[in-house]
């Protein structure tokens, strides 16, 4: 008997399960990392073994790639790749404008990379994700480990002319570590509460030294996919609005649930 589902952990296979369905044979699909992306990765997982769908996937982060091969999914690197049909991942936050919070997971930087390399960038999430104003989720940012407390202190600095309604930088841990990225880098999360320009602090972000990159996406999300705890979902474009509106049925993918 398969474990019952939470209606967040429903809401976020719904979502994954009808951005999967958008694969298609022969693609080179971004894999995103996080709660959401991993049930991505397992619906695309059971399209190879049941539907022998051919695709190449360039993984986010190591988690990512491990789950990936464990399912059957032919890994590459986005160098061999070159260029991504789609990339489907989750997020953090998304506002209307389909600008996004990424980084959560600590991924941001090849998360960032990928999307960005890709023709287009689903981003699959539960309705809580939704908000009006970028910022009650804490920015994370990745940082060179040299001097990291100097960058801290330029970006505090920076923040003070901004748009922005907190101001506390805090340095992410893994126990009693500073966490450590992919990439051996550190995060910052800046608690920020509310972001007015988030392009403007994303661009102004990039320009200190010492920060590799920001978990802000903007303009790189072309279309996300809501998902309901009940089963419906919905796709939402930014210049269209609802494009569709659908459900996906829990009861096909009840050995998918087995193994979490
Ligand atoms: O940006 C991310 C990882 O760096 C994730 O996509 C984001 O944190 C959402 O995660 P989840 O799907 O577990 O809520």
């Amino acid at each position: 008997m398969p474990a019952e589902l939470s209606p967040i952990e429903k809401a976020k296979f719904a979502a994954a399960k009808r951005a999967s369905d958008m694969v298609e044979s022969g693609m080179k699909v971004g894999l995103g990392t996080g709660s959401t992306a991993a049930w991505m990765v397992r619906c695309l997982g059971e399209r190879v073994r049941r539907e022998g769908l051919k695709i190449r996937g360039v993984p986010t982060s190591t988690r990512t790639a491990e789950l990936a091969r464990e399912v059957g999914i032919e890994v590459i690197a986005l160098d061999e790749a070159g260029w991504l049909d789609l990339t489907i991942d989750g997020a953090d936050e998304f506002d209307a404008e389909l600008n996004l919070i990424k980084g959560g997971g600590g991924a941001l930087l090849q998360e960032k990379i990928v999307a960005t390399a890709s023709d287009r960038m689903v981003v699959i999430a539960d309705p809580a994700k939704e908000v009006a104003h970028l910022g009650a989720f804490p920015l994370p940012i990745e940082v060179i480990p040299f001097g990291w407390k100097t960058t801290r202190n330029l970006v505090e600095e920076m923040l003070e002319g901004m748009d922005v309604l907190g101001r506390e930088v805090g340095l992410r841990m893994s126990g009693e570590a500073p966490y450590r990225t992919d990439e051996g880098n550190h995060i910052l999360d800046l608690h920020l509460m509310r972001i007015g320009n988030p392009r403007q602090l994303a661009l102004v972000l990039n320009q200190i030294p010492g920060v590799v990159e920001n978990g802000l996406f903007i303009d790189i999300c072309d279309t996300v996919v809501i998902g309901h705890g009940d089963g419906r979902v919905e796709l939402r474009d930014v210049t269209e609005g609802t494009l569709e509106e659908g459900r996906v049925e829990f009861g096909e993918s009840e050995n998918l649930f087995r193994d979490v």
